[in-house]
This record gives C-alpha cells, structure tokens and sequence, in this order.
C-alpha cells in the first residue's frame, strides 16, 4: 500500500494532499517524489479540478480516485496540502479552506501568497533557520519562491547568507518553460516556422546570407506566425519585459527580485539588501541564467569567494573564470535536468575591489519550482 512502507513504519505516515500533479511543475515535483522516495513517507492524496473520481496517476498504486480539488471538506481533513495548480486555484481554494477552520500546512507553487505576513517562501538550502522558526511559531503558509530568486539564492548563497553582500544587480536570461508547457510549445514552432521558411536556402552553401536573414526576418514579422502565448515572437529575438507592468517602470519579475530575496533571507526593511535589475525572456527551454553585479561588503579575493560559494550548499558549483571552462559547464544546455547550478564569471570589476560579476544557472522547474516544495514537504513530515 503506498506510504506505508518501513520508512515510515515508526511514526504514521501523514495523509498529503497533492493538486497540479499533472501540470508542468507538478509532474517535476512527482518525479522528484519518486527518485527520492517521498511516497514512501506519506500517504498521498491525489486531487483533480477537471477529473475528479478519476484514476489516481499510475506511479501511486493504491492510490485510489482523483478527489474534486474544490471540495473544501475533503481538503479540510488533510493536515498537509500541496499544491501546483496555479494562483488562481490558490486565491479561490485557499480563503475558503481557512474559513471553514482548516488549520494544516498550505505549501504552495504559486506566488499569490508569498510576500504575506503569515507565509514564509521556502528555498531550505539557503532559509532553513527561517523555515524552522516559522514552523516553531505556528506558520501553516509556506511558499515556493519565485524561479530566477530561487536559482540566483542557490548559486550565490555563500555571499548572501554571510552578510557579504552591500547590493547587488541581476540581468537574467529567462527560459520559455516560465510561461508555461505551452509558451515552450510555441517557441519550438516558432524555431520550425524560421527554419522552413529558409530550409531550401540553408541546404545550398552558396545562398547569400542576406537573402537568408531577409526571409527570416519576414517570417518573424509575418502576423501568421503563432506568438500567441509570449505576444511577440521569441525565436530569434529577446522580450525584456517578464510579468505585469507594475506602472513604475518596473516588471513584476524585476520587483519579485529584491522583495523575495530579502524575504527569503528573513531580512527586515532595516536590514534589506538593495536588489533590483531587468529581467528578459530568451529562447531557451526551462534554465534561468543570469549575469549578476554585486557590490561586497568587503575587498575579498576571488579565491575566497569562490570558496564561499562552493561550501555553501552540495549543488552551487563554481566554474572558473576561462573560456573553455565557461563554454563547457555554465550553459543551460548542460544544465537543464540536472540539481546543479553553477556559477561562473567571478572576477573582479573595474569600479573597485568590492565589485564583482558572476554569472549563474538554474534549472528552473527543479531548484526554480518543485524542489523546494519536495523538501518543505519532508521537513513538514520530520523526514529533512
Ligand atoms: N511554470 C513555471 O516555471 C513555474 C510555475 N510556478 C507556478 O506553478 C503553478 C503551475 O504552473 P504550471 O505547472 O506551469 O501549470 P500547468 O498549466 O502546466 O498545469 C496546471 C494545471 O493545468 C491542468 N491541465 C489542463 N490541461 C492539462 C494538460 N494537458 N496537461 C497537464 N495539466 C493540464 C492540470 O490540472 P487538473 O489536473 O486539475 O486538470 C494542471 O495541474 C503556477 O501557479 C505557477 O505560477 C511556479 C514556479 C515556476
Ligand atoms: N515568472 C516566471 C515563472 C513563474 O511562475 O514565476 P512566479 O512563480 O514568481 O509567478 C517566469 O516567467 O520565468
């Protein structure tokens, strides 16, 4: 029977809610649950907005029916809920179960709740201290951060969490899989639709190169190409603007930078640490890059900081700072998949001995999205 195996034979497995298993982050979450074992620690409960009584997902035997994810009595029962759904799921569900008196853990994709009083946004590897008092004082919301905070936390933690950190600026590089399964979808198309238009041209190597671009560039501005999803073509081009427009100047995605990273960190308005920059949508698959300015509190070299960073936590990996090292291990192709995130670029600036660039990478459905809700979960069940 699932959730019942030794692991969990001391102490009874606790009943776990799960909504959006089957969207695109859900099912990263559900395969990290079964590389790492989770569903032997508890004893899920699958929940469905479009097929309840539905079959449970084949990979939890024993699982039984989809339960109607808007059934706010069946939630109530469960002392733990997690969810991948959406934020529109969580804005309808999430006042309701509280109204009726629910008192579980709420652990959540979804950035509707984060920057609440009474949520923590949980990354453990970097905010383990604040998960931990949040849980001894009685917090039930806990968060997934926003993906380009989460990879950029992950890879830099060893500067931030000791304090080393005046300010900092971040230029990222956002993979289509933050807007969606079907933003990927459409940019794959995308990359097809310029292909064909020029495949008869790029088969001869004596077509002239301007005649090629000319005809991709056509085809990039041809209303037929379907842009639906991003509004404007991506393949072949950059959106620099991720998110709503707040009215400021500023995207939601930028302002997400400097209030989730304090938050994370557990830092007050007196203790904040400047954060901000733009933040752009590029042609990849699901790898947020970013290249990062930061301003040191003090004159470390760069053999110190890349200690830092290498010790802080088993997946931030340093690549250094040369041409070959940096085009071999600090791509999104070599990325994508995989837990770790490298960083690379750290060298000194010319403004000053406290200035410093890096370039980071994170995969992100895995560190951006899943995981640290995988790992809430197990700190929520005693099991991290
Ligand atoms: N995309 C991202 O990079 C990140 C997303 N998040 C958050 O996670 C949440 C979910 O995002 P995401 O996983 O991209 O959303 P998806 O659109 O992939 O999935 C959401 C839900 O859509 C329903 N659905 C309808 N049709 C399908 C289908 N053909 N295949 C799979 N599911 C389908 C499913 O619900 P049902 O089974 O009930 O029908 C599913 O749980 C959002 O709140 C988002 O903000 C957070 C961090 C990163
Ligand atoms: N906004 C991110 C994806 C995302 O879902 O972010 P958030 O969880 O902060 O809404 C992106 O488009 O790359």
């Amino acid at each position: 029977m699932v959730g019942m195996t030794s692991a969990a034979a001391s102490a009874p497995a606790q009943s776990v809610g799960l909504i959006g298993w089957r969207g695109m982050v859900g099912s990263v979450l559900m395969q990290r649950m079964q590389e790492e074992g989770d569903f032997d620690l508890i004893n899920p409960v699958f929940f469905s907005t479009s097929n309840a009584g539905g079959k449970a997902p084949a990979f939890a035997e024993g699982a039984g029916t989809l339960q109607d994810a808007y059934d706010i009595e069946t939630l109530a029962k469960l002392p733990i809920i997690v969810t991948a759904q959406g934020g529109d799921y969580t804005s309808e569900v999430y006042p309701k179960l509280r109204d009726a008196g629910w008192n579980g853990l709420w652990i959540d994709a979804a950035s509707t709740l984060r920057m609440a009083d009474d949520a923590i946004i949980v990354l453990d590897p970097v905010n383990r201290d604040v998960i931990d008092a949040g849980l001894d004082r009685g917090v039930k919301n806990f968060i997934g951060g926003n993906c380009t905070v989460s990879a950029m936390l992950m890879g830099l933690g060893g500067l931030f969490r000791n304090g080393l950190v005046e300010w900092g600026t971040s230029m990222t590089y956002q993979a289509a899989s933050g807007g969606g399964a079907r933003h990927m979808r459409e940019l794959l198309n995308q990359f097809g639709s310029l292909h064909g238009a020029v495949s008869a041209e790029l088969a001869e190597p004596a077509a002239a190169i301007l005649e090629i671009d000319r005809k991709v560039l056509a085809q990039q501005q041809d209303p037929a190409m379907d842009s639906s999803q991003f509004g404007v073509p991506l393949a072949g081009s950059v959106i620099p603007w991720i998110d709503k427009d707040l009215g400021n100047g500023q995207s939601k995605e930028e302002w997400k930078a400097g209030a989730e990273t304090n938050k994370i960190l557990g830092r007050g308005s007196d203790q904040r640490i400047p954060f901000d920059g733009l933040c752009v949508r590029i042609g990849t698959m699901r790898c947020h890059s970013q290249a990062l300015t930061l301003k040191l509190t003090e004159d470390l070299s760069v053999a110190e900081i890349e200690r830092l960073l290498d010790a802080d936590n088993e997946w931030a990996k340093v690549v250094p700072n040369n041409k070959e090292a940096t085009m071999e291990q600090l791509s999104p192709v070599k990325v994508a998949g995989t837990m770790d995130i490298p960083v690379g670029r750290i060298r000194k600036l010319e403004m000053g001995p406290e200035y410093i660039s890096a370039f980071t990478i994170g995969d992100q459905l895995l560190w951006g999205a899943a995981e640290p809700l995988r790992r809430m979960l197990r700190i929520a069940t005693g099991n991290l």
